[in-house]
């Protein structure tokens, strides 16, 4: 991972989601993510009108600015644009590749999702995505339906050059094979923001934790 000129730094990758980061609670839930290490961000609301998630995703842009952390935004290139931030998650069903590409720019940091397919992960890489996302590798309430994967599919994948992302019902507890496995970050809901809300720094921190020592990469943040 280290290798490539890309400003993604191995560690965990938190998600937002609108059952478990509501409106009033949003900032505060990735303010104390950040403070816990979190290294990536993706701001993911299926739910909220256009105008509320221009508010919300405006807000945790400021504040993904201020911590030097990434913010991707789940589905919606134009909004990403529109706000500035760093990139956009994409999955087979979303916007094409190219087309985000295309609108975004060289420098967009763009994650494609590639469930447990390399072939895809390959097409991915070709296209110029920026990280590769695989999963779900244990259930998950967040979305119950998402393909299965295993975690050999994170060793192959890192034949091709590129971050590895690992999601799908990721815990502290089950966290580790996956890291060994070889995913560079582990994009997390519900293992993160489900909960206590007091307690997100520290399983944040705890996440940061099993990376330093586990991560051949890991490095803190400045
Ligand atoms: C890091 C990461 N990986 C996978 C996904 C899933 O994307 P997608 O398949 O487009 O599904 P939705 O998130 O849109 O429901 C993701 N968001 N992030
Ligand atoms: C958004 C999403 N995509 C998945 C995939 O496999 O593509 S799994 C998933 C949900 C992740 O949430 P949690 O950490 O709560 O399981
Ligand atoms: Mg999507």
């Amino acid at each position: 991972m280290g290798t490539l000129n890309h400003p993604l730094r191995p560690g965990l990758y938190a998600i937002t989601d609108n059952r478990l980061t509501p409106p009033d609670t949003l900032v505060a839930s990735v303010e104390a993510a950040l403070a816990g290490g979190t290294c990536l961000v993706q701001y993911r609301d299926k739910q909220s009108t256009s105008a509320e998630r221009l508010r919300q995703a405006t807000d945790l842009n400021a504040l993904c600015q201020r911590a030097k952390v990434p913010l991707l935004i789940n589905d919606d290139p134009e909004l990403a644009l529109r706000i500035g931030a760093a990139g956009v998650h994409l999955g087979q069903d979303d916007v094409t590749l190219a087309e985000a590409r295309a609108l975004l720019g060289p420098d967009a940091l763009i994650g494609i999702t590639c469930h447990q397919s390399l072939n895809l992960a390959e097409a991915a890489a070709a296209g110029g995505a920026s990280y590769l996302a695989f999963g779900r590798f244990y259930s998950s309430q967040t979305k119950p339906g998402a393909p299965a994967a295993g975690p050999e599919v994170l060793t192959d994948a890192r034949q091709l050059g590129l971050p590895v992302t690992a999601i799908g019902g990721i815990t502290l507890s089950n966290a580790l094979p996956l890291i060994l496995a070889g995913a560079d970050l582990l994009a997390v809901v519900g293992g993160l923001f489900g909960g206590s809300p007091n307690d997100i720094e520290q399983r944040a921190r705890q996440f940061s934790r099993l990376f330093a020592s586990h991560h051949p990469l890991f490095t803190t943040p400045e």
